[in-house]
């Protein structure tokens, strides 16, 4: 059974795949590339989500759409207005604010059951309007409470807070404030935003001329002001609602000593909604104690036995060396660029995600000059100028940088800036971000996801992925994983329910294709330096042979810019120490063997001419020493056969072999042999040497003045600095 998740009126009719509505139309498949997308689109300029291309464009696309048909089992939409609940005020802000006639399927069950009177926990998938469902239910509440109690818009101030969200991350907060002040406009409510990053003093004073309806903020400021001001805490001790959003993440991880805190001071009859696409079984009890233990309703629109992913994002993995991610990248983002422009005419929004601020910093700046402008536009106060004119791509390609390290201000603009990119011009936009950007966060018409190596849970990589195909939207998510990160794929099949497929257009033979194309344009290149008799000449596939003239080109231009690439060996080792860091604190981490874990990440340096591992922060040698013994003492328990079989190695042995080789991680520069032949020996015959084209002549690159500026300073102390917990959104430390 295949299920489409869709917003606005009609029906979808069995096996023709097709919308019928009054006033909308839409339903679409369509061949792109080799690949078949299925699309389903309401055609209506005015509507935010009246998607790609023009009325005309849409058209000549739609003529595949009887290509796939298949069993839907379609909620049907309808209409905000014929459920007779929803006051005049707001009917007249969703249609002027938002242009949204009908209610999606989770505000649909939301505005059922309204006038909603207790405890709610709401689930429902990435992108399908769960901010308007709880802001909805939450509004009507008050308007109703306004209207006993006789308050209008113009009567005496209203100090006690109507409605508290409390949100993981800032953008997320100014998100649902501004849908909210939207939502609003006609009742004439007052919206105060508590985030942090912002000067304090200056929220205070401007809530204390405000009415207090709606508050929305970020845990820790929220809890600091209500702490600390005694105008904010008369207001919050009376909160009618309080709703966390993403709250599995809040209440699951980072936050839970805010949260917990936020429940304990607000009044015992408040009503609370938790909201999330994902609400793991830990969450359920933790909610438990949200709800002052008293009886909640769920409303899941999940159906059982369906992933948390919605149909129309369609999912795949590249199974790639982190010495190559550049080049798959390269070649991913300009196949998914020219896709979007020949078969929609319109420019790409892509979203990348790494899991610490450092990779997020040296990955921007890799794609920056690979695809973008290679200047710095997205600096606080920069102006915003044309993207790129760069390789195939004859449109601007605009890249962006956010991280929970940037300042407030320049987290604001980027985050505006990469919102606004539209869907209808031929420029596309790329955003290099961590897991700030993960939840929540609505960048509309985002077309492809990229996400680099595991994510935190397989929560996270659903949420990661919920930034593409919203609305109703198709959307494409990869996930790069090395060959020690593919327990994740297994551990999603499980979880999920879903199998995620190798990369179509990018499949296994076209990246070892690339691959030999690189080694020749390197070994031509260095033919003078590089000692013949040490490169070896890898055995090809025919395949191989044949595509590999055709990738020559694509490859030169690849490298060509990858050579004004400038990345100084303490920030690459800051990555690489900082990659360790994350590995340790995730769910898969228990799953993956950890001196294969060691051997692959050790590959993100070699992009940078790096062959050595730099030495570990001692905490951090010690979180591994403690995972291997504990993984050994699993293994001898489970299975004592095969161990002894092994030899009695396990993974001890492969650990300590790298770990005692590479001198406990304490000096760089004394293994060099060893580390090289080891990737020469792991990287397809020799890529991973000759990939080091790089002069690696430390203080070469030193002098090279590339410098990620001064906050590579604070990153000294390496893994735990660069690691470290620092704001009240930065989740839990790796943005
Ligand atoms: N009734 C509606 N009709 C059309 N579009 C809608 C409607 N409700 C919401 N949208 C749009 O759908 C998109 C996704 O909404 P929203 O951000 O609320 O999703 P979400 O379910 O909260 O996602 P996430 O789980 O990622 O937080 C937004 O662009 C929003 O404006």
């Amino acid at each position: 059974m295949q299920r489409i998740s869709a917003i606005g009126k009609g029906i979808i009719r069995r096996g023709s795949l097709r919308w019928n509505a009054t006033g909308t139309r839409f339903h679409e498949s369509r061949l792109v590339g080799s690949v078949l997308f299925r699309d389903i689109q309401i055609i209506k300029p005015q509507d935010t989500f009246a998607l790609v291309g023009s009325k005309k464009q849409f058209r000549a696309n739609s003529t595949l759409a009887q290509e796939e048909e298949k069993d839907q089992d379609v909620y049907q939409p309808v209409s905000f207005k014929e459920y007779g609940k929803i006051d005049q005020k707001t009917l007249k802000a969703l249609k002027a604010e938002f242009g949204y006639e009908n209610a999606t399927k989770v505000q649909n069950k939301i505005i059922e059951r309204m006038p909603i009177n207790g405890d709610l926990m709401i689930k429902a998938k990435t992108g399908t309007g769960k901010t308007l469902a709880f802001l909805i239910a939450g509004i009507e509440k008050l308007v109703q409470e306004y209207q006993e109690k006789k308050v209008d818009g113009r009567g005496k101030k209203r100090e006690k807070i109507g409605i508290m969200v409390v949100s993981p991350t800032r953008e997320l907060a100014f998100q649902i404030g501004e849908e909210a002040r939207r939502l609003t406009k006609f009742h004439g409510f007052d919206v105060s935003m508590f985030v942090g990053g912002e000067p304090v003093v200056r929220q205070l004073r401007e809530y204390r001329y405000k009415n207090h309806d709606i508050v929305v903020g970020t845990p820790g400021r929220l809890l600091d002001v209500w702490e600390n001001s005694n105008l904010f805490r008369e207001s919050a001790d009376q909160t009618k609602i309080l709703i966390f959003d993403e709250a599995d993440m809040l209440l699951d991880m980072g936050f839970q000593q805010e949260v917990d805190k936020i429940i304990r001071l607000s009044p015992k009859d408040r009503q609370t909604y938790l909201v999330s696409a994902t609400m793991s079984t830990k969450i359920r009890n933790v909610a438990t104690e949200a709800f002052g233990k008293k009886d909640f309703e769920i409303l899941d629109c999940v159906e059982k036995g369906e992933g948390n992913v919605l149909q129309n994002i369609k999912q795949s993995y590249v199974s790639v060396g982190w010495d190559k991610h550049y080049l798959a990248m390269y070649s991913l983002i300009n196949s998914h660029i020219k896709k979007m422009k020949d078969e929609l005419k319109r420019g790409a929004k892509i979203i990348v995600f790494l899991p610490t601020t450092k990779s997020v910093q040296i990955y921007y700046e890799v794609l920056n000059t690979l695809l973008g402008t290679g200047r710095h536009d997205d600096r606080r106060g920069a102006r915003g100028g044309r993207g790129g004119r760069y390789g195939d791509n004859s449109d601007g390609v605009f890249v962006y940088c956010l991280h929970g390290k940037k300042d407030q201000v320049t987290r604001s603009n980027i985050s505006k800036r990469f919102r606004a990119h539209g869907t209808n011009n031929t420029d596309s936009a790329i955003l290099v971000t961590s897991d700030v950007s993960a939840r929540g966060v609505d960048y509309p018409g985002t077309s492809f996801v990229i996400q680099v190596g595991v994510p935190g849970s397989v929560e996270q990589y659903i949420h990661r992925i919920g930034r593409t195909g919203r609305a109703g939207k198709q959307g494409e998510g990869v996930i790069l994983l090395s060959e020690a990160d593919q327990v994740f794929l297994d551990t999603v099949e499980k979880e999920q329910k879903v199998k995620i497929p190798h990369n179509e257009d990018l499949d296994r033979e076209m990246l070892s294709a690339l691959s030999n194309a690189y080694n020749d344009v390197v070994a031509k290149e260095k033919k003078d330096d590089v000692d013949q008799a040490d490169h070896e000449e890898p055995v090809l596939t025919e395949i191989e042979l044949n595509e590999r003239e055709k990738y020559v080109k694509e490859v030169q231009k690849f490298k060509s810019k990858f050579d004004r690439v400038n990345i100084d060996d303490e920030s690459a080792d800051q990555m690489y120490t900082s990659f360790l860091g994350f590995y340790t604190s995730t769910d898969i981490m228990s799953k993956i063997n950890p001196s294969l874990l060691l051997t692959h990440l050790a590959k993100s340096l070699l992009p940078f001419g790096i062959v050595d591992t730099p030495p570990l922060p001692r905490a951090l040698r010690e979180t591994f020493d403690s995972i291997i013994t504990k993984k050994n003492n699993a293994m001898r328990r489970q299975n004592s056969t095969n161990y002894n079989r092994r030899g009695g190695g396990g993974f001890n042995m492969g650990f300590k072999s790298n770990y005692n080789r590479n001198d406990s991680f304490a000096g760089k520069n004394s293994h060099k042999n060893f580390r090289g032949k080891n990737f020469r020996d792991e990287n397809n015959a020799g890529f991973g040497e000759s990939y080091k084209f790089r002069d690696n002549n430390a203080s070469n690159q030193r002098g090279g003045g590339y410098r990620s500026n001064d906050r590579n300073d604070r990153h000294k102390g390496g893994y735990n600095s660069g690691y470290s917990r620092n704001d009240d959104d930065n989740l839990y430390s790796r943005k």
